[in-house]
């Protein structure tokens, strides 16, 4: 058995453990990683980057088909093995020599297989062969081993063999009829790429469509599956499945409907990579989420960091929020309060200190890169009316700018501004719109500076552009 002394070991090298270890070395400490699959994680081969490879191609017929002149050159269909081809080149063709050599450069060490805490500060590390390394952390173990989908009991749901989405992000067929359980953003960006690929799809969209969005959202969504061809069945619920011997998979609903496909995808939710983790050595509950403070620190239901502080978490594995970006964020966060912590130095852990991550609650942008895309951040309107804010909501069709006039025909989508009004900030905006993601980087730097909106109002958008929405929406709110 070896045994290896580092600053700091970081269970899981997805994008946010990475993340973590190259800060802590760029503070000035050891770290080392441990990953039992691919360094880059769940985003780089089986979420973000495959998914928007996937989605792209269609996004970008559909672009061309809007505008006079562009339409008349597209004489075909999506090329599909192409559109698989460029999916896997985002996917590295599953092979992480590129992220492991980027480990190697920034000073990580990496040691391959499963990571599990076998006492305080120590790491067993066991490698595919059986070999255990077993790896001490002077100042702190960071669990960055993310989430899996998760696969709820439903009867025959297992025997069915059923997609997640890994299954149907690494597919190269497209299945001739695809079911999906579920109505959030998996299922909602799936439903769009393999709609486009050529599945006839059905969504079993329980509790709706993009539920926890503004509701446009989910009625631009709908609307446009529906216009792909997609059937979209809003408050089905799935009460048995089962595949037959032909490979066929039948759906039975609790009404007593049945759907048909050649394959399903489940996608409800997810569930933490802690499971085999060794959680129950230091007396937390294996398979759970973990709870941290501000700073990112594994606490108890008390709120008490647990066993002296030495453990945090970060990414989804907290379930503070499910994106990489957002685990990125917390990363750099996690990594600068460690050092701080390890060299004596203040730790800034106030709102919106160096040491926290405050953006998690109330400045968190996302985009669905759905047909309309959804780019929001902050607080729904419902949100932030249930966190106790008076709020004003401020609606403008973003057909009506000029920009979006000559963006395509037919320009379909909506924004929503949110308005604190007694601080008189913006808590949340959100866009659905052809190509609105690359607005919304405004919105968020407005949430998260807390920009007054009078200031905003000499903030002023080009001319002609989609971004004019913002004038307009300044106007319908006065001043
Ligand atoms: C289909 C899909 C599409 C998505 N699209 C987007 C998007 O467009 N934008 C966005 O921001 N987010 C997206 N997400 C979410 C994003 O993928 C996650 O938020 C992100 O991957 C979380 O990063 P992480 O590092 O916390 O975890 P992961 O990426 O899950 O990485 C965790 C790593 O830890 C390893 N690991 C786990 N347990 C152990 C152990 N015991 N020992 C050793 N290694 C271990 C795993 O093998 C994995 O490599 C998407 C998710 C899905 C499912
Ligand atoms: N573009 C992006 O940012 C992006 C893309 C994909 C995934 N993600 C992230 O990945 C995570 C997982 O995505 P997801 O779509 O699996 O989860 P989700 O939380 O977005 O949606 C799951 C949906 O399933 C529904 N549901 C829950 N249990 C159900 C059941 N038993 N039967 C039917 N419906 C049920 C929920 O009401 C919810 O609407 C999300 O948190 C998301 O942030 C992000």
């Amino acid at each position: 058995m070896d045994t290896n002394s580092y600053d700091v070991v970081v269970i899981g090298a997805g994008p946010v453990g990475e993340n973590v270890a190259d800060r802590v070395v760029q503070g000035g400490l050891t770290a080392a990683v441990v990953e039992r699959e691919l360094v880059g994680g769940e985003c780089s081969y089986w979420a973000c980057m495959p998914t928007k490879a996937l989605l792209r191609s269609g996004a970008v017929l559909r672009a061309a088909r809007q505008v006079p002149g562009a339409r008349e050159a597209v004489t075909g269909d999506l090329d599909v093995a192409a559109v698989f081809r460029r999916r896997d080149a985002f996917a590295s063709d599953w092979k992480d020599d590129g992220q492991a050599s980027w480990l190697e450069q920034v000073g990580v060490p990496l040691y391959r297989g499963q990571g599990r805490i076998s006492a305080a500060r120590v790491v067993e590390v066991t490698a595919a062969d059986g070999a255990v390394t077993t790896l001490t952390a002077r100042h702190a173990v960071v669990v960055a081993t993310g989430s899996a989908a998760l696969v709820p009991d439903i009867a025959g749901l297992r025997e069915a063999t059923p997609w997640t989405s890994r299954e149907a992000v690494s597919t190269s067929t497209v299945p001739g009829r695809l079911a999906i359980i579920g109505g959030g953003v998996v299922a909602s960006e799936m439903a769009t790429a393999f709609a486009g690929l050529g599945a006839s799809v059905t969504v079993l969209a329980r509790d709706g469509v993009l539920p926890f969005a503004e509701p446009f959202v989910g009625e631009l969504v709908t609307e446009s599956l529906q216009d792909a061809g997609v059937s979209v069945r809003l408050g089905a619920e799935a009460e048995a499945v089962e595949r037959d011997g032909g490979g066929t998979v039948r759906v039975t609903l609790t009404d007593g409907e049945q759907v048909e496909a050649d394959e399903l995808l489940v996608a409800i939710g997810r569930t933490p990579n802690t499971q085999d983790l060794g959680l129950d050595r230091i007396g937390l509950k294996p398979g759970s989420w973990l709870t941290v403070d501000d700073t990112l620190r594994v606490v108890d239901e008390n709120g008490t960091a647990i066993d002296g502080g030495w453990l945090y978490a970060a990414g989804d594995v907290n379930r503070r929020v499910l994106l990489t970006h957002q685990g990125k964020y917390q990363a750099r966060a996690v990594g600068d309060v460690i050092v701080a912590r390890a060299k004596g130095q203040d730790v800034e852990d106030g709102p919106w200190g160096r040491h926290v991550a405050t953006a998690d609650e109330r400045a968190v942008p996302q985009v669905i890169f759905t047909e309309p895309e959804i780019a929001s951040v902050g607080l729904t309107a419902a949100a932030a009316e249930a966190a106790g804010l008076r709020i004003r909501v401020v609606d403008y069709d973003l057909a009506a700018t000029a920009g979006s006039s000559l963006h395509g025909e037919g320009y379909r989508g909506s924004a929503r501004m949110v308005v604190d009004e007694d601080r008189k900030v913006i808590v949340g905006f959100t866009l659905a719109g052809p190509d609105v993601a690359e607005l919304l980087h405004a919105a968020t730097i407005a949430v998260a500076g807390e920009v007054p909106v009078d200031r905003l109002w000499h903030a002023v958008p080009a001319f002609p552009t989609v971004s004019e929405v913002w004038l307009r929406l300044l106007e319908a709110y006065g001043r």
